[in-house]
């Protein structure tokens, strides 16, 4: 995927950042130059460095499963300093001839000298991990990237590099990586993982063990089975339930009931560790699937479509926009995961869904607080459920009564499973 992103840059190629300015008009790139460039294109190069000091922080890190630990405290040591101080943006970046090459950073402008940002920026330049730039300009305005390294006396400002903005490449960076770190194509590559973050997470050998116990039938038994997906409080729960007594079908959901006490300990790690952990209950879930549809139908409240959706939408910065476009092989179903008869899509309109939040009154977990907080999120997943194929969604509008629901969705199944 990374030779569509080569840019015309000259003999030198170097990282190319694109920073999150502004979720309307999409990310601002540059790139880097040894020399000077007279020719900057600078009113986008104002746009990010003017008015005040700015740094940008990125983790250098070869291991994956440090990266992403690296990348929570960097993501929370920036969260920590007061928002009227500062303006945190997105900012990925990537190597254009280097496959994987992307890392997610952050480019940080202080509206105002304090010593809360301060201390920051001077914690974050003594973890080794951590790349901390700053952009400045000389006298004949032209913009320069210095490096920081701290010393006894301070920071020492090492090389530097002249910045020059430039185009937008096809596809945008964070795209780069989803394929097995954020979303996981093979039961294999999920189990990885987890094998891997075992010595800093010892949970993680409970979830390995009952991954290795999962019941491991590749074909559906002669029932059909049908996926219940959508946003939280669409009314799933309510649905699922109802369907289990009307069609007399067995109940499932992912992650399973026996990934239910771990969850929570997952639900803290970095997006590489808890996709993995839910990657991996997609799987112990289908091997009850496939057991279950030799007995009876089945519905399952939640599967792959929920683990990629929120998964892409977490990946990828900025708007809708920045999506991997239809039919990219990001939303094709794993070759290895037992797919389902039907998935149903519940939508509703977001006032009707604040309404049944505020009416279930359960704990928010933090992807749900992410999604009241953040529209753009909620919208990369809802536009996330709905690329992705084989078996695509079937949207239905979930905003009438629950029994008016259910007697859609009834007829719907019997119509698609030829009941
Ligand atoms: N089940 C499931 N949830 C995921 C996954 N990735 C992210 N999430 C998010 C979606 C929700 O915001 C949150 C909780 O989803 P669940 O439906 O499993 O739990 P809960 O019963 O609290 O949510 P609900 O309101 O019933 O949809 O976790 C995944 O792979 N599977
Ligand atoms: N069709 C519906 N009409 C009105 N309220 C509903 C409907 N379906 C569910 N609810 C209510 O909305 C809230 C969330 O429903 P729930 O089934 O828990 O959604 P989910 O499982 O998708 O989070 C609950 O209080 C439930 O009683």
């Amino acid at each position: 995927m990374a030779r569509r992103m080569i840019l015309n840059l000259g003999q030198w190629c170097s990282r190319i950042f694109g920073v999150e300015c502004d979720k309307r008009t999409g990310p601002v790139y540059f790139a880097l130059h040894k020399d000077k460039q007279t020719d900057q294109r600078g009113n986008e190069l104002r746009q990010l460095f003017g008015d005040g000091k700015v740094y940008s922080f990125h983790v250098r890190c070869k291991d994956r499963i440090q990266r992403s630990k690296f990348d929570e405290l960097l993501q929370n040591k920036l969260s920590s300093i007061p928002s009227d101080d500062c303006t945190i943006m997105e900012m990925s970046s990537f190597l254009p001839s280097v496959q994987q090459s992307f890392i997610k950073g952050f480019l940080l402008k202080l509206n105002s000298d304090n010593t809360i940002t301060e201390k920051v920026v001077d914690e974050l330049l003594r973890v080794d991990a951590v790349s901390v730039c700053s952009y400045v300009q000389d006298r004949d305005e032209v913009w320069w990237q210095q490096h920081l390294s701290p010393s006894e006396e301070g920071t020492v400002m090492s090389t530097r590099y002249c910045v020059i903005a430039t185009g937008a490449p096809e596809l945008h960076p964070s795209i780069l990586n989803i394929i097995n770190n954020d979303v996981f194509y093979s039961f294999e590559e999920a189990y990885n993982v987890l094998t891997e973050c075992s010595d800093i997470i010892p949970e993680s050998k409970a979830v390995l063990d009952l991954a290795d116990q999962r019941i491991d039938l590749s074909e559906t038994g002669k029932f059909p089975v049908i996926v219940i997906e959508g946003l939280d409080a669409t009314g799933k729960t309510t649905l699922t339930e109802s369907l289990k007594e009307a069609m007399n079908a067995a109940l499932l959901r992912s992650p399973p009931h026996c990934l239910a006490p771990l969850r929570p300990r997952f639900d803290c790690e970095p997006p590489l560790i808890r996709r993995a952990f839910y990657a991996l209950g997609n799987y112990i879930t289908a091997g009850q699937i496939a057991r279950e549809s030799s007995k009876a139908p089945v519905i399952v409240d939640r599967y792959w479509h929920s683990t990629a959706a929120y998964a892409i939408a977490t990946a990828v910065s900025g708007g809708v926009g920045n999506l991997p476009a239809s039919r990219s092989e990001v939303y094709r179903w794993p070759k290895d995961l037992l797919p389902p008869s039907l998935v149903l899509l519940l939508t509703i309109d977001p006032e009707e869904r604040q309404r049944r939040l505020r009416g279930r009154g359960l704990e928010q977990t933090r992807e749900e607080a992410e999604l009241e907080a953040n529209h753009l999120f909620r919208q990369k997943v809802e536009e996330a459920y709905r690329r992705i194929e084989d078996p695509a969604c079937v949207t239905v509008d979930a905003s009438p009564s629950p029994d008016k629901v259910l007697q859609q969705v009834l007829l719907l199944i019997k119509n698609k499973c030829h009941l």
